[in-house]
């Protein structure tokens, strides 16, 4: 799936101009770098007010001081970014709840949540909790950073203007393997295989969400995108033959992160997608995910053990 993309690879247009969205709040996960920051950067100058959530400080605070600059010197079109960092480590349990403490005190609403952060390839270790660190951080911190947003999202939402989650899989989940009986690689680790299950997790969840959400009324939706392949720092762990290959030809096959963030942007605060939930998206248009993630019984089973791992009650259990 991946070679595909390379090979469809487009100059994307320009990202189209969206409605701002003054009086709106966004968190964004791992929006300090890559793909994460140009989306906040976007729905910064769209007017929105962004939480940078990350686990670097120091990059955090650069990131919000850049993307002030650059809205506020006219390059875009808002004339007042409303940005602000927030310190969340997806791979503890613990910062994630700390977090969404932080958050709440703010008494705010919570117009879009972007579930962005992620690592690619990284060697097997733990989190702090001591789950598969791509598992762990990828899918098991954004479910329950989304769980736990849920009630000011759903507070936030409308019946016109929806409250938007849209979290970042990849065209990687295509060859996932979801282990349910190991899903912390514990019987056979391989980074692929941890990075493809996580991401593939990503996409049952969504789905799954979208189903709670709808089967409560809630005016909140939920969507998956893939951003395409995007010369990003999440290559770091690659073989270093590859790294070179990617530096090589990067001007030529892959995404700059600007446009790699459009499909976040579009799933985030574009009218088409209003109301609109449980899809994939790629390239700004819906599309089919991988055939099991559609699996009712299998989205079902990973929300139930997902609740216990992350030690949260599970509510879904009574809708079917
Ligand atoms: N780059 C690609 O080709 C590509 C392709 C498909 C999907 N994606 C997905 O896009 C998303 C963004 O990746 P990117 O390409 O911008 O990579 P990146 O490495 O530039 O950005 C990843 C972000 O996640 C943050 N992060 C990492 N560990 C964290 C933690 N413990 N707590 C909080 N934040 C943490 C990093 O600080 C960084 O801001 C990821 O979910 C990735 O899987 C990327």
């Amino acid at each position: 799936a991946i070679l595909r993309q390379l090979g469809r690879r487009r100059r994307c247009p320009p990202p189209a101009a969206f409605p701002t969205q003054n009086g709106k709040v966004a968190i964004v996960t791992g929006g300090a770098k890559g793909i994460g920051y140009q989306t906040a950067k976007h729905l910064a100058r769209l007017g929105m007010h962004v939480i940078i959530a990350g686990d670097i400080e120091s990059e955090g605070q650069e990131a919000v001081r850049k993307i002030k600059e650059e809205t506020l010197t006219g390059k875009g079109h808002c004339k007042r970014a409303g940005l602000e960092f927030l310190y969340c480590d997806l791979a503890s349990m613990k910062s994630i709840r700390q977090f969404v403490q932080q958050f709440r005190a703010k008494n705010c609403p919570l117009h879009v949540l972007v579930n962005n952060a992620g690592v690619m390839l990284v060697p097997e270790r733990k989190t702090e909790d001591g789950f598969e660190e791509h598992f762990g951080l990828n899918y098991l911190g954004h479910f329950l950073l989304t769980n736990l947003l849920l009630d000011t999202l759903k507070q936030s939402g409308t019946h016109s203007h929806n409250a938007r989650i849209v979290t970042v899989s990849s065209a990687t989940h295509y060859v996932g393997k979801l282990h349910l009986n190991d899903l912390q690689s514990r019987c056979s680790y391989s980074p692929h295989g941890a990075y493809a299950q996580s991401k593939l997790a990503l996409v049952l969840f969504t789905y799954r969400l979208q189903h709670l959400l709808t089967a409560n009324g809630s005016h909140v939706t939920a969507n998956v995108v893939d951003p395409g392949v995007v010369n990003t720092e999440l290559y770091k762990h690659v073989f270093w033959v590859v790294k070179v290959a990617i530096w090589m030809t990067a001007w030529l096959f892959l995404k700059t992160p600007e446009e790699g963030a459009s499909t976040s942007i579009y799933a985030a605060v574009s009218p088409e997608m209003e109301g609109a939930g449980g899809c994939y998206l790629y390239n700004e248009e819906r599309t089919k995910s991988a055939d099991i993630a559609y699996d009712e019984e299998l989205q079902r089973r990973l929300w139930t053990e997902s609740c216990k791992l992350v030690g949260i009650s599970d509510e879904s259990s009574r809708v079917p």
